[in-house]
């Protein structure tokens, strides 16, 4: 499903010639990884909101000027789990869909979407959601509540320090799950497995679970696990150094750290390490989308992906591009005629989160993403 920055563009921009597209693929070559290339538009940095999408050309009202199908780990809440599609998201008004893959605890709209999420996810990812289910069953309650702003966010040293807390243990589940893999004879490196080490196994999948969290692992590991060549693309976005909510959300991190460690298949657990799940929440912060309904003004949150190539479109108050969600892919429409030049922007707020004041709109903008707003709309004091 995964497909090529390039091929994407040539999707769009159909007007464009064969030579024209590897000129552009040519002049971009500087651009990051994972940027969305073409024609209609280019990535250029900005002073205050980083690296920012601008028109190479006037472009009329309602043009497709990119689609984004380039999803790398995504989540799908807990809450959700019956009744939207865990490969297209379809969704029927809170009806339990029609397959339900106990297994692997994804519901699917019908046996075609259940094949290509298997697919998809390899034999690894289907065992890795396997003992990610076999091990949440019956604990779901257990879920933490939602995300609370206000709450301080760990800072650095909190961060390196909740994460070294938990390293000597991990260390003993490392090799608790050596007893699962052969050991090659002679091999007198080998730590031999003692009841300390299983007893460390066994006190990690006692903690308290947080199912969503554990989704959000599982889902980055089996997609670097199996798109080792995309990682990059990840790499490339926009980080956040300190992307956890709060103390609780980081200890969430932890334990399902070690609760992924204890259960995943062995080949996964090379990757199962503090870099790269902080690498995961580092760059998912600033750059996911929700996945929301698709009527109702999205109200029903199901919950969200990342889709690099459709994180470079900053945030304006009055944006210029829709976004809109087909199935697994985004698409950008342009929402009026836009002059050659001008800043390519969706918006990050809900609508009715756009009618508020400057000054609420700049305080829910810096409470959930962070950043100071400098759209045009409140650069002017609108
Ligand atoms: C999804 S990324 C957009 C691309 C990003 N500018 C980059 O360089 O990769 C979101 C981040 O861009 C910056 N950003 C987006 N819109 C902004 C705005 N209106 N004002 C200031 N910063 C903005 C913020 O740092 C935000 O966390």
């Amino acid at each position: 499903m995964e497909s090529s920055t390039a091929s994407s563009v040539s999707s769009i921009s159909r007007t464009s010639s064969i030579s024209s597209l590897s000129s552009l693929v040519d002049q971009n070559k500087s651009l990051p990884a994972g940027a969305p290339i073409s024609t209609l538009f280019e990535i250029r940095h900005t002073p205050s909101a980083g690296r920012a999408v601008f028109a190479a050309q006037d472009i009329l009202e309602d043009t497709l000027i990119w689609r984004s199908d380039d999803l790398t780990l995504s989540v799908l809440l807990r809450a959700y789990r019956r009744e939207v599609c865990g490969q297209c998201f379809g969704y029927e008004h809170g009806r339990d869909l029609d397959i339900r893959d106990k297994t692997v605890g994804f519901a699917f709209c019908n046996k075609e979407c259940q094949e290509r999420w298997r697919e998809e996810s390899g034999e690894i990812g289907v065992d890795a959601w396997s003992a990610v289910e076999r091990l949440v069953k019956g604990r779901s309650k257990e879920e933490s509540d939602m995300v609370d702003v206000d709450l301080p966010r760990p800072n650095r040293l909190e961060i390196t320090q909740a994460w070294a807390s938990v390293a000597a243990q991990a260390a003993l589940i490392r090799v608790a799950r050596q007893d699962e893999q052969q050991t090659p004879e002679g091999n007198e490196n080998v730590v031999q497995v003692t009841k300390q080490h299983k007893k460390a196994l066994q006190k990690a999948l006692l903690q308290q679970i947080s199912p969503d969290v554990m989704s959000f692992c599982v889902s980055g590991i089996v997609w670097r696990h199996r798109h080792a060549e995309g990682w990059e693309r990840v790499l490339a976005l926009a980080d956040d150094s300190t992307p956890y909510h709060s103390s609780d959300d980081l200890g969430d991190f932890t334990k399902s750290y070690l609760h992924l460690l204890a259960t995943l298949p062995l080949p996964l657990l090379p990757l199962v390490t503090p870099e790269s799940l902080f690498l995961l929440s580092s760059r998912d912060s600033h750059n996911a989308f929700g996945i929301r309904s698709l009527e109702d003004d999205g109200s029903e949150f199901f919950g969200y992906g990342c889709w690099p190539a459709a994180s470079y479109f900053n945030h304006s108050c009055s944006a210029n591009i829709e976004k809109k969600r087909i199935e697994r892919a985004w698409e950008f429409r342009v929402g009026r005629d836009i002059k050659r030049g001008e800043e390519l922007c969706i918006t990050y707020l809900s609508s009715e989160e756009r009618k508020l004041s400057r000054e609420k709109r700049m305080s829910t903008l810096k409470g959930s993403w962070g950043f100071d707003c400098a759209c045009e709309r409140c650069e002017r004091r609108l």
